[in-house]
């Protein structure tokens, strides 16, 4: 009983309304917004349990505080310090995708470019754009399985180098001969770089989005990693269905027609904006 009245002396009591003025809002605002996508970002990762668990832990040491249980209190204490360090150990995937996925944010890139190279080279033709249709179409008639990552403005040379270098044009012939089965090419995924096909069994990374569906298997999952960690356009074949799929911004469009994989693509030809070497705030740039 007296450890409550102590607490309430000691930090209730004093309560009261603060003024709040223009700068106050704003800042509610802004930490609203940055508690919102924290919270919707942690739903989708492994770190959703721990959340739950350090809610758990909190409302103990709430406890602790208000009726003075001094062992429990210095257990908690003890352990916070070690605690922390643990949880950027544990989740260093995770907090290496979110910054990963905060640099891909328009915000963040129309303000600062670090890119010196001009975007106008890099769109892939009409024809390459219709050897991929009609090679994924194919592929997915003859339920092969197939995963083509179309690479955007984010570099996937990291990935590229996990896989076998092929460097060639990019053809329906060529995409339909790597994923054929019992190949030596045919396990992991097509990098294609504007007209070429960069690589061929290329390692992605697994996405860890709890909210997927459980039906969707590896291949599935690595075509929306990437599409987490990186702004290129992946399509996913499935070998069991003969069904086609798009990731694109951690999104997978299942079951999609010719149409509107063309559709996507002429989305990803076009880039029309000049890059110059760490220009802050893009709108100078333009002519
Ligand atoms: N991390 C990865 N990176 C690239 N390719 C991968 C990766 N993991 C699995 N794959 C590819 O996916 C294949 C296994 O697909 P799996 O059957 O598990 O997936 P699925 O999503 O159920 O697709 P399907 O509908 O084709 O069966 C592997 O043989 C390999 O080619």
């Amino acid at each position: 009983m007296e450890g409550i009245k102590k607490f309430i002396n000691d930090y209730l009591v004093r309560l009261s309304i603060p003024k709040i003025n223009f700068t106050d809002i704003i800042e509610i605002l802004i930490l609203a917004y940055l508690i919102y996508h924290v919270v919707r970002w942690i739903k989708n990762t492994r770190a959703w349990s721990l959340v739950k668990g350090l809610v758990v832990i909190m409302a103990f040491w709430l406890l602790a505080v208000i009726l003075q249980l001094n062992v429990l209190l210095w257990i908690i204490t003890n352990t916070i310090s070690v605690g922390i360090i643990a949880i950027v150990i544990i989740f260093q995937p995770e907090f290496r995708k979110a910054l990963e996925q905060l640099g891909q944010k328009n915000l963040v890139r129309s303000f600062i470019t670090f890119d010196d190279s001009k975007n106008l080279s890099e769109k892939f033709s009409d024809h390459t754009l219709n050897e991929i249709v009609r090679a994924t179409f194919e592929l997915a008639r003859a339920k092969t399985g197939a995963l083509i990552v179309i690479e955007q403005d984010t570099p996937l040379a990291e990935y590229e180098s996990t896989g076998i270098s092929i460097d060639s044009l990019t053809s329906s012939e060529l995409l339909i001969n790597i994923f054929e089965h019992n190949t030596p090419l045919h396990d992991g995924a097509v990098i294609i770089r504007g007209n070429r096909i960069v690589a061929a069994t290329c390692y992605l990374p697994l996405s860890d989005n709890m909210q997927l569906s459980k039906d969707l298997g590896t291949r599935h999952r690595a075509g929306i990693g990437i599409s987490e960690v990186s702004d290129s356009l992946t399509i996913i074949v499935s070998e069991e269905t003969g069904k086609v799929s798009i990731a694109k911004g951690g999104k997978l469009i299942r079951n999609v027609d010719g149409d509107y994989l063309r559709s996507k693509l002429i989305d990803a030809q076009k880039k029309t904006v000049e890059v110059k070497k760490l220009k802050l705030w893009r709108g100078k740039n333009k002519e």
